[in-house]
């Protein structure tokens, strides 16, 4: 293995792409998981809360109609018993009508009610005979409708215009006409006779008044108003509509199903709107009805300011949360990167730096702990391996010298003649086939040819059988030296067999070159001396290569041929035979 891949980062990963850091990875998650959690759950608590606050807003509404509607009828009806215990008083039942007294009684209640504006008892034929203020006194009322039903039983009427009375009194201060309420009950005696009628004028300004009061009272500042409708629909108040209405403009919307309730446009405005119906508790039922309305635009003012409140909040814990999520992004991704640095270092450095101590959560702590060990290790397999490479580098180097060496034995024992050095048979034949291949690509041109001597020495049985065995092999060895000794380092010397040996001559320009490297061997061996044994000679048989030559068998059979001649012809001669002369 490759011991620099090992602590490679590169070689383990793949080649990054361009990536967004784990930190604003983190923050853009974190961040952006908050931010939808929040604008869910304000979007949710929004949603629920704007029902609820409708729902409200339509209650409060639909209160003020019916409180409304509650406080007239009530008052309504205790106007009517003020008057109707008026009627059966004692003074009246029995006593003059015109009387001071009754005058007296009829101002004390007009003080204690200013919301009548006349009291006043008339006689059986109409003739006012008693009245608060004195007002009328004289007149006939024969012709009022209140009159008209109090003879009979007791009254309540609805609002009309002052008739009489109408210049008597002030006018209002907004310039409206001045409008009752008439409240009256008959008077009679102990045996049910009719003795007169009492009657008072309720200021239809009272009315109005509990009306706003009721508006006022219960939800200031809501824009809440109410409508006074009578039993046909015309608008009683406020003044302003039931003008427009008689002015024949369409000012109320079509009531939903005969009433009016839920969302209506009043005018080209939306407004929540409901009714509640007076129910009727004095003698006869007017028919009135109260309708309650709120602007939608103020209906909806707190659902507006909810929302605005939620988005400041959801903003506000938006920013909070991001800012959270930044820092544990950072808390997060600081170990991680300083991680990263050490790892550099190791890889780089080849130590093991320091490592962060308190990488802030358990699991970083233990990445920490496992990286320290693993760098160690990796540093030290490292190592081991660099140690280990050394080692087999060298062994490898001293194998490969030694696997050279026993090949160059090898080679050398397999060419080589183990008794005297020099090559062998095979060798020398082998470098004949080389020498006959080159002569014939190259012969014709150089000219020159390949020569071959082979050498015998003379009666060597005799050193054998006198000297014994190893001085013969002794002899050899010494031969093999004169012989080697006596040639160019280009010729080959070899062990041809036995006693015999052999000489390649390559590039020889003519036979007497032959001849001439024969007998300087001839006399060198001739020449030199051999331990125990003394003297020597040697026999050569001398051959070229001829252009006729099939084969290496001619040459060596031309030498074998000259050699037994040097034989026969005495020994310690050099005998030459070129392929031209007759065997
Ligand atoms: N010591 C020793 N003797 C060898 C070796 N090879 C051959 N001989 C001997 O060489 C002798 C050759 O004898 P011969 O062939 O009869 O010829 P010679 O005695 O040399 O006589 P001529 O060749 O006729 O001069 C034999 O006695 C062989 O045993 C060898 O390797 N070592």
């Amino acid at each position: 293995m490759d011991t620099e891949t090992l602590l490679t980062p590169n070689a383990l990963a793949k080649p990054a792409r361009r990536l967004p850091s784990l930190r604003s990875q983190l923050s853009l998650v974190l961040g952006g998981l908050s931010l939808a959690i929040l604008t869910l759950v304000g979007g949710y608590l929004g949603s629920v809360a704007t029902d609820e606050i409708y729902i409200a807003q339509q209650a409060a509404v639909r209160a003020t109609a019916q409180s409304a509607a509650e406080l007239l009828a009530t008052q309504l009806r205790d106007r009517e018993r003020e008057i109707e215990l008026l009627s059966v008083a004692p003074y009246l039942v029995n006593g003059p009508l015109d009387s001071a007294l009754v005058r007296g009684t009829l101002e004390r209640r007009q003080a204690l009610h200013d919301e009548f504006a006349w009291l006043g008892v008339a006689a059986p034929d109409g003739t006012v005979l008693q009245a608060s203020g004195g007002m009328l006194m004289g007149r006939s009322v024969a012709q009022r409708d209140w009159f008209i039903a109090a003879r009979e039983h007791v009254y309540v009427g609805d609002v009309h215009e002052a008739k009489l009375l109408a210049t008597m009194l002030p006018a209002l201060p907004n310039g409206e006409p001045t409008r009752f309420i008439d409240f009256a009950a008959p008077i009679r005696d102990a045996e049910g006779r009719l003795r007169g009628v009492v009657g008072a004028h309720a200021h239809w300004r009272w009315v109005t008044s509990l009306v706003e009061g009721v508006t006022r009272r219960q939800h200031p500042g809501s824009g809440i108003d109410a409508l006074i409708l009578d039993r046909q629909g015309r608008v009683l108040y406020p003044e302003a509509l039931k003008l427009a209405q008689a002015a024949g403009k369409a000012v109320l919307p079509k009531p939903v199903g005969g009433r009016f309730e839920g969302e209506l446009v009043f005018d080209g405005k939306p407004y929540l709107a409901s009714e509640a119906t007076l129910q009727a508790r004095t003698h006869a039922d007017l028919g009135w009805r109260i309708v309650a309305r709120q602007p939608m635009e103020q209906a909806l003012r707190p659902v507006r300011d909810l929302r605005r409140e939620l988005v400041l909040l959801g903003l506000l814990a938006a920013a909070a949360l991001t800012l959270a999520a930044l820092l544990l992004a950072r808390r997060i991704s600081r170990p991680v990167e300083q991680l990263a640095r050490v790892a550099q270092r190791v890889q780089s450095e080849r130590r093991i730096p320091d490592f962060p101590e308190q990488p802030g959560a358990q699991e970083l702590a233990r990445l920490s702990e496992a990286m320290h060990a693993m760098a160690g290790s990796l540093l030290a397999t490292e190592q081991a391996l660099q140690q280990t490479n050394t080692t087999l580098e060298a062994q490898v180097q001293q194998r490969t010298a030694e696997l050279e060496a026993a090949n160059a034995a090898l080679e050398h024992l397999a060419t080589r003649d183990p008794l005297t050095g020099l090559h062998n048979r095979r060798s020398l034949d082998a470098r004949l086939a080389e020498a006959y291949a080159l002569d014939r690509r190259y012969g014709a041109v150089s000219g020159r040819v390949h020569g071959l001597l082979l050498i015998d020495a003379d009666h060597f049985k005799h050193i054998n059988d006198k000297f014994g065995h190893p001085v013969g092999d002794a002899v050899l060895r010494l031969l093999a030296e004169v012989l080697q000794a006596s040639v160019r380092v280009t010729d080959v010397v070899a062990r041809f067999g036995g006693e015999e040996f052999a000489v390649l001559l390559p590039e020889l320009a003519g036979a007497q070159d032959a001849v001439m490297a024969a007998e300087k061997i001839r006399t060198a061996v001739e020449a030199a001396f051999f331990p125990e044994v003394g003297r020597l000679t040697v026999s050569i048989g001398v051959s070229l290569a001829s252009p006729g030559d099939e084969d290496l068998r001619p040459l060596v059979a031309r030498a074998d041929a000259a050699l037994y001649e040097a034989k026969r012809g005495g020994r310690n001669a050099v005998v030459l035979k070129t392929a031209d002369a007759p065997t």
